[in-house]
């Protein structure tokens, strides 16, 4: 499933798989609108293991099961929100299977023009939302993977495969494209699920059915995304369980998962995501619920398939201590933005948000005296777009201008290009007054003018 040209592997190494971009995530309750996934931007590469931590409430979750498409009714992903999935062969097999979801991004290129589509009365979105400057740099299918198609010709807001290199009706021949996973659903959605993105959850129950024994879950993956059946499925699922370290292998593809330790029970998982071969896995604390030693050893066992498979991890967790041992970059989520990003390293040495200083000051050993350091006070639960800091009542270095002007992600200084922080005492070569009109002028570029519909059909 997963051949590749050269040319399309070299491709797909250098660019990320997956790129989330302006993603709101909101839940229309009968009470009030809860914010929980308020904007944020990242990008996995092939091979790399991007971690997202914040505390209880931040979002994390919600990020997770946006890009698997899971999240319920009344949540919904807001117009303006994109994740790309970058996969040729993935891009390949779509225009193969659904044409009439495909897009000839490059026919658009040379008929439209960015600038005047971004006037256009049905586009609620600015350069800067989408990452850019300039109207006129936002590239096309940037906009229509946003969702604002209505200004285009034959497209709709349910295509999802834009192919902006070679020609959509030769799908072998397509040298490049993205996969738009905020507009899939049914039969479209299924296939990336498991097929090319899998997810393992903190309570491996959630992914096993109590009444069929381990194995047959195993063959049943394997038997959808690889075609086994029969003593040849059965072998394969003896391989795996072994693979991801479970002893006596052969004997317990018969048992059912009340039978497994929890600790197993979460390997077992593991091996059914396998089976499906993914290129990318999502693991949302897939090890909170365990003790120390199990923990370490599934974390190892996350680095080594990664290594022998090259797919892009993001993983969850509240714990800055594993965040250091398993990450290479790092997303610090709080009340549904992202406040911090940059390598692990980077993070670790240098952090520069006052919350990233109060998370790693909460790790136990890290701390100054005896007692374990915590932050005071509890994420808030966003309602309205942002106009403030909602790090603010919980700062220990908040300033009058915090409870007014809303922290964009700038670089956190002149020197660096890899290290953003939402936050106005950056960048910290600024002046304050100066620091903190960037914040202003990003956040004016970002401000979206009309109300936040969908655009649709006025
Ligand atoms: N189905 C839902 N209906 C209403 N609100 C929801 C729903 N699911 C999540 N939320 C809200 O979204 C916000 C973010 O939740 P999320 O589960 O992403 O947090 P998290 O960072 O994963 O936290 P934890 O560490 O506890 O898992 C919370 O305020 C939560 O109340
Ligand atoms: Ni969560």
């Amino acid at each position: 499933m997963s051949m590749q040209s050269t040319v399309g592997k070299s491709k797909t190494r250098a660019e990320p798989i997956i790129s989330v971009s302006n993603l709101q995530t909101a839940f229309f309750t009968e009470k009030e609108t809860i914010r929980a996934v308020d904007g944020i931007s990242f990008d996995i590469h092939p091979g790399e293991t991007v971690g997202i931590v914040g505390e209880s409430g931040s979002g994390k979750s919600v990020t997770a099961r946006s890009i698997m498409g899971l999240v319920d009714s009344p949540g919904r992903v807001l117009p303006g929100s994109s994740i790309r999935f970058n996969h040729l062969d993935a891009v390949q097999e779509y225009a193969e299977r659904f044409p009439e979801h495909t897009v000839d991004i490059g026919a658009y290129e040379s008929q439209y023009d960015s600038g005047e589509i971004l006037d256009h009365p049905s586009v609620d979105v600015g350069p800067a939302e989408l990452g850019y400057d300039q109207a006129e740099d936002v590239p096309i299918e940037v906009i229509v993977a946003a969702g604002f198609t209505e200004p285009f010709d034959r497209v709709s807001d349910d295509d999802f495969v834009f192919v902006t290199g070679g020609d959509p009706a030769v799908p072998e021949q397509i040298t490049d494209g993205f996969i738009e996973l905020t507009n899939l659903s049914g039969e479209s959605q299924r296939l990336i699920r498991g097929g090319r993105i899998a997810m393992i959850f903190q309570d491996p129950l959630t992914s096993l059915n109590p009444v069929y024994t381990v194995g047959n879950q195993i063959k049943e993956a394997l038997a959808l995304h690889q075609g086994l059946k029969g003593e040849e499925a059965t072998q394969e699922a003896a391989d795996l369980l072994e693979a991801v370290g479970i002893p006596d292998a052969r004997r317990r593809v018969t048992e059912y998962p009340h039978q497994f330790s929890g600790g197993m029970r979460q390997r077992a998982v593991i091996a059914m995501a396998l089976a499906c071969e993914p290129d990318m896995l999502i693991c949302d604390e897939p090890t909170t619920a365990l003790d120390v030693t199990i923990q370490a050893q599934i974390l190892e066992l996350l680095e080594e398939i990664q290594n022998e498979r090259d797919v892009g991890i993001m993983f969850i967790t509240h714990d800055m201590g594993v965040i250091a041992e398993i990450t290479d970059r790092v997303n610090v989520m709080y009340a549904g933005e992202v406040v911090e990003s940059a390598t692990v390293t980077e993070l670790f040495k240098n952090p520069k948000h006052p919350y990233t200083n109060g998370l790693l000051r909460s790790i136990p050993g890290q701390q100054q005296g005896d007692r374990l350091a915590t932050i005071d006070g509890t994420v808030p639960t966003p309602n309205e777009k942002a106009t403030y800091c909602r790090f603010e009542p919980r700062c220990p270095k908040s300033f009058d201008e915090c409870s007014a002007v809303h922290p964009e992600p700038v670089p956190v200084n002149a020197n660096a290009d890899d290290h953003k922080a939402a936050c106005l005492l950056y960048p910290e070569d600024k002046s304050t007054v100066a620091a903190v009109e960037q914040h202003q002028e990003q956040g004016y570029a970002t401000q979206v003018p009309k109300s936040q519909s969908t655009g649709g059909d006025e």
